[in-house]
């Protein structure tokens, strides 16, 4: 017997006709059935946010004790919660715990950040003709916040939204991926235990252009937070109108090894994480570019240690890489490996396919207008790429449309701050990937990596707006 997952609206458990089925990845087992949104659902979900926003804020404390409880319901199920992600997701059960335990910090850090959400005084009489006035501005929330998120960190990025926008005295209306809508519905379920009261957390699952495009164009949501790719974020941007967004999109992210690094640890990092979640990250390393005196060496040792990554059952312990989330998708990196090896391109590891299976794969020989470098490939495929100077791989990354983040090796001052001043992306990571992310940071990107700034601090302040008060004090005296 299939399990069956309902919806998440005003505070009650519903189920629909219509049915979605999820997936597990790896053995393509149908394994759960969720409740579809229509029309009603929508309407009825966005509803309840409006009334729980406008009939019973929050006050903060409140929201702190919520969040840190789920946070720490969060931490006590890992293992369950880790679970449902390596099956809906195929992301290898190890990964798929460390996504969990991100999750549990992110409800904390919001809960945290709940208490401190403060606006600033304004040195309002510094200007003439106003000595006798005061004036300071609050931060207030903005009203129902549209959370729509990605398949490939089905929780840890879903709760990037969530709980800023609960910490900030919104209330939400959710829609997961529908490839991946269980980890979204364990959440709420999380929230609810914790406390949270009916309307402030409201579920709907469905399809982008079916359940999305409804909630696109419902014009009492006043904030949209997405997370996802750059094709949808425009038609996202397209379609709100001057409803305020926050856009965190895709990447063909570069890590630059300059001919000063440590090699050693520059070569164990670079050889996992263009693979990590089978290259489905949105800052995984897709362009590493190398100073060409180590070129072959680095290129030889990052080899051998790809060689040794086991792909396969997300269940195993030993694996590191699963599948990726659709056979399809599978087919359509192989599609572009492919066209890169027919133009000249060489293959030095991987490169075949079996289901949604995709080895771990390293190019060389790239050309900068083959699809596997300059579009977002998001698959376990990286491309190996000399340099002579620095200032050649400062314009080589810069030459991408995306600018989310890069890392750089190096064991030079000046080269490490010419990276950080110089690269056009929303962050630069030194001596480490372009995959390092701590969840409080701010993090998004530049370009059609999209805008503002993920990180509950940083989410709180898109999702709050600036009021201001100004006191007329000489009518007062
Ligand atoms: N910058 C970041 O923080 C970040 C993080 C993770 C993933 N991503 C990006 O996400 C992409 C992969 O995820 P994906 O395949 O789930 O992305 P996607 O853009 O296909 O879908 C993301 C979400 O948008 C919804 N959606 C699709 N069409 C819609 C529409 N017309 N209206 C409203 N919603 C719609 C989907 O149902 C899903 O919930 C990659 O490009 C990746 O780089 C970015
Ligand atoms: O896919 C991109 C994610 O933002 C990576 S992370 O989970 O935030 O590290």
């Amino acid at each position: 017997m299939l399990e069956s997952y309902p919806i998440y609206i005003n505070g009650r458990w519903l189920e629909t006709e219509n049915k979605l089925d999820v997936v597990d990845k790896f053995s393509g087992e149908v394994f759960a059935r969720v409740s579809v949104s229509g029309e009603a659902e929508v309407d009825a979900a966005v509803s309840a946010a409006l009334e729980a926003f406008r009939q019973s804020p929050l006050p903060p404390y409140r929201r702190y004790e919520i969040l840190a409880k789920g946070s720490a319901l969060l931490a006590e199920r890992v293992d369950e919660l880790a679970l449902t992600i390596t099956r809906e997701a195929g992301k290898v059960l190890k990964d798929a715990k460390t996504e969990v335990l991100r999750a549990a910090q992110v409800l904390q850090i919001a809960a945290e950040e709940a208490k401190r959400i403060t606006g600033e005084m304004i040195p309002v009489e510094a200007a003439p003709g106003a000595e006798n006035r005061l004036a300071y501005t609050v931060r207030v929330p903005i009203g129902v916040v549209c959370a729509i998120s990605p398949f490939n960190f089905p929780l840890n990025l879903a709760c990037h939204k969530v709980a800023p926008a609960l910490a900030a005295g919104n209330t939400v209306v959710f829609k997961p991926s529908s490839a991946t809508p269980i980890s979204g519905i364990n959440i709420c379920r999380i929230l609810e235990e914790a406390g949270l009261p009916p309307g402030y957390l409201n579920l709907v699952v469905g399809g982008g252009n079916e359940v999305g495009d409804l909630l696109l164009r419902d014009e009492r949501i006043a904030f949209y937070s997405f997370t996802g790719s750059a094709k949808v974020g425009k038609r996202i941007m397209a379609t709100v109108g001057l409803r305020k967004a926050t856009m965190e999109l895709g990447s063909n992210s570069v890590t630059i090894v300059h001919k000063d690094a440590d090699l050693e640890k520059a070569a164990a990092a670079c050889s996992r994480m263009p693979f990590v979640n089978a290259g489905q990250v949105c800052i995984s390393i897709q362009r590493l570019l190398v100073h060409r005196d180590i070129y072959e060496r680095f290129t030889e040792m990052l080899a051998a240690k790809t060689r040794e990554l086991v792909l396969g059952n997300p269940l195993d312990a030993d694996t590191d890489l699963g599948p990726m989330i659709s056979e399809a998708e599978a087919i359509r990196a192989e599609t572009w490996v492919k066209a890169a090896l027919a133009g000249g391109a060489t293959l030095v590891s991987g490169g075949k396919r079996r289901g949604a299976l995709f080895e771990p794969t390293i190019l060389t020989n790239v050309e900068p207008e083959m699809k596997v470098v300059c579009e977002e490939v998001f698959a376990p495929v990286v491309s190996v790429i000399p340099y002579d100077d620095f200032d050649e791989a400062v314009k080589m990354t810069n030459a991408s449309k995306y600018g989310l983040q890069a890392g750089v090796f190096t064991s030079s001052i000046e080269i490490a701050n010419k990276a950080a001043r110089e690269l056009e992306v929303g962050g630069v990571i030194v001596n480490d990937t372009s995959v390092y992310r701590a969840d409080q940071t701010p993090y998004g990107g530049v370009k059609e990596s999209g805008n503002g700034r993920e990180g509950p601090k940083y989410a709180i302040q898109e999702m709050t707006e600036p009021k201001l008060v100004v006191f007329n004090l000489d009518v007062l005296s």
